[in-house]
């Protein structure tokens, strides 16, 4: 029960959050609550960012080919519009929004709806993804997915960029991504010292100071 919040509560509005790294199953996840609200007769709306043409401009998809009807929206706001007469509101990718999104969870959930946002915690840095980080705040449910990392098999929550890019926002695959654990995560050049932080392999011992006869 308490992965799914809107089999709980009662008719209050309130903000879900579904985080991780990329192939952890936010997109699933999301999908799989919103067929549920649907299978309870409650009128469902998906969006997506129009960045994401990933798969398709008409659905939202996951990396195993679940879809489900999704509508493309240019701007946060464009949202509140779409969703006048939804009781539940699905927001795959929301990492590509800027700051509006917040204010938008937050009318839609003091409107009485459940709002369910999916979108990647941290960035191919490493860093936070704004505005995931203000948006985990607000939210009165978070669930945190792991992929399976595609060196080492334990769980992932990295997303390690494989391609030579350095911009923030760069839509891809496989063939730009792979799930990592922390241990497997090779962050990208450390621009101070210009030099690739290395790997840490977890059996790495503290420096030990070194003895002098002094
Ligand atoms: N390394 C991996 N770890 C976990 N799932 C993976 C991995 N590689 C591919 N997948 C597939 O990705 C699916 C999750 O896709 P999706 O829900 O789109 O993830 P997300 O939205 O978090 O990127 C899994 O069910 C699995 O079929
Ligand atoms: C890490 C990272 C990812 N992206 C992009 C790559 C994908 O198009 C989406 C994530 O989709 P998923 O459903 O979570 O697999 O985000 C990016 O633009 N920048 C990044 O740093
Ligand atoms: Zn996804």
């Amino acid at each position: 029960m308490i992965n799914e919040p809107g089999f709980v509560s009662d008719h209050v509005g309130w903000i879900e959050v579904i985080c991780g790294g990329m192939f952890s199953g936010k997109t699933e996840e999301l999908i799989r609550r919103a067929k549920r609200a649907h299978i309870a007769g409650q009128r469902v709306v998906v969006v997506k960012p129009a960045i994401d043409n990933r798969y398709s401009e008409t659905e939202v998809v996951s990396h195993n080919e679940n879809a489900l009807p999704g509508i493309q929206v240019d701007t946060a706001d464009q949202i509140i519009l779409l969703t006048s007469t939804a009781k539940v509101v699905c927001i795959d990718e929301a990492q590509f929004f800027d700051d509006r999104i917040v204010e938008v969870a937050n009318t839609l959930a003091n409107d009485g709806k459940r709002v369910i946002i999916a979108g990647l915690d941290m960035d191919f840095e490493g860093k936070p993804f704004e505005p995931m980080p203000q948006l985990l705040a607000i939210a009165e449910f978070v669930t945190k997915l792991h992929a399976i990392c595609s060196e080492s098999g334990r769980i992932a929550n990295f997303s390690q960029r494989v391609v030579e890019n350095k911009d923030k926002v760069l839509v891809g695959e496989k063939d730009a991504y792979e799930p990592r654990a922390r241990h497997c995560f090779r962050p990208p050049v450390d621009k101070k010292r210009g030099k690739p932080i290395p790997k840490m392999n977890i059996s790495d011992k503290p420096d030990q100071p070194k003895e002098t006869n002094a």
